[in-house]
């Protein structure tokens, strides 16, 4: 698709030498071989993506990408769409769980409207890239067109571009829309060719009736979209949003790029599977944070190989279960430069 020709552009190797050293030290430290469990992990991890023997997360940059999606006219979620405007502006202005726990652990954040139902107007700490007022209602029509599916792959790429400009050394992707839980089931049941029932879930709250008519809304939207033969990046038109879009040209240039990605709960992950389907060895660049308590989540993990490192039955979105795990990853980091090894402390070993 033309002004998409860089999603082919080759994927950056994982630094196997920095990994495997790291290995190493790890198992040189003070401590019976493995017994900082998935601790060690992070810490290897880290250091193969950063080619580094100090590996950091930090500085964490974290895209925020807001968007409306039109299939909230179904009833698919429990709350009404003007939440989306009504949250941006929270975000902005530091209250949403985000924002707390983006200042809590330092981490930069930026903010993109990527076409909420209504133009806001410049809202300060809102970057503004509007691609329409929402999306069209995926059971009834294509999400986007070619254009806006061109643009907001291009808005995703770009958001990485300004983050390594800042000098990030870890991406968190996060989101907030109404109605978003039900384009990332429809675009994960697309992917992985499951049935819908496997898929579906509550989102924000909805009870079993509100579950089945978000059901019937996804299976009436594959019925229409789904069509033997069609490409990744058509499907992602059809029954994507802007923000799972975006995300995962992020997710792209972010492992072109050489920038691990902290790939947060059940939208991200929709977005991750779009990056891994159109570029596989992307998955090389990615850390997932936590299970989301949306059910379908789990199946999307076993597709992606992922074991994600938090269960706390979290399911906000707003990049917070990525936010959750990095002081995890710092204590990885700080453990893996600073702990003696057995030979610097004289302490015996095995
Ligand atoms: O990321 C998750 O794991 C997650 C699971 C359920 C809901 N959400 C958030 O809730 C909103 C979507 O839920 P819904 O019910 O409106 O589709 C959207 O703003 C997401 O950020 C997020
Ligand atoms: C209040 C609220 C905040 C959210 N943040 C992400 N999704 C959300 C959905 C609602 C309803």
């Amino acid at each position: 698709m033309e002004g998409l020709l860089w999603i082919n552009d080759p994927i950056l190797p994982i630094d196997s030498m920095a990994a495997d050293s790291a290995r190493r030290r790890q198992d040189q430290l003070t401590k019976p071989r493995g017994s900082l469990g998935r601790l060690e992990e992070m810490a290897i991890k880290l250091a193969g993506m950063q080619g580094a023997s100090a590996p950091s997360p930090d500085p964490v940059h974290i895209l925020q990408f807001m968007s409306d999606h039109g299939v909230a006219a179904e009833g698919v979620s429990l709350y009404p769409q003007e939440v989306t405007i009504q949250m941006m502006r929270n975000i902005a202005h530091g209250g949403a769980a985000v924002s707390v726990m983006a200042e809590a652990i330092g981490a930069r954040m930026e903010i993109i409207d990527l076409g909420i139902l209504t133009d806001p107007g410049p809202v300060e700490n809102v970057r503004s890239e509007r691609l329409g007022f929402g999306t069209g209602n995926i059971a009834r029509e294509p999400a986007m067109s070619e254009e806006q599916l061109v643009a907001a792959m291009n808005a995703g790429r770009s958001g990485v571009e300004r983050a390594l400009s800042n000098g990030a050394r870890l991406l968190i992707c996060g989101e907030m829309g109404i109605g978003n839980t039900t384009p990332a089931t429809a675009v994960a049941c697309a992917l992985l060719d499951k049935p819908v029932v496997d898929m579906v879930g509550p989102g924000t709250g909805l009870n079993a009736e509100g579950i089945d008519r978000k059901r019937q809304a996804i299976e009436s939207a594959l019925a229409l979209h789904l069509e033997p033969g069609r490409s990744t990046l058509d499907l992602l038109a059809r029954l994507g949003g802007f923000d799972i879009v975006a995300t995962t040209g992020a997710y792209i240039t972010a492992a072109q790029r050489g920038l691990p990605i902290l790939v947060d709960g059940f939208i991200m992950s929709a977005a991750a599977l779009a990056a891994v389907r159109l570029q596989p060895e992307v998955r090389n660049w990615m850390i997932f944070s936590h299970t989301s308590a949306e059910p379908g989540h789990r199946l999307m993990m076993e597709a992606l190989d992922a074991d994600p490192y938090l269960d706390l039955g979290m399911r906000l979105g707003e990049a917070t279960g990525g936010e959750a795990l990095v002081p995890l990853l710092r204590l990885a980091c700080v453990v893996h430069q600073r702990m003696a090894t057995f030979s610097e402390a004289g302490v015996t070993e095995v």
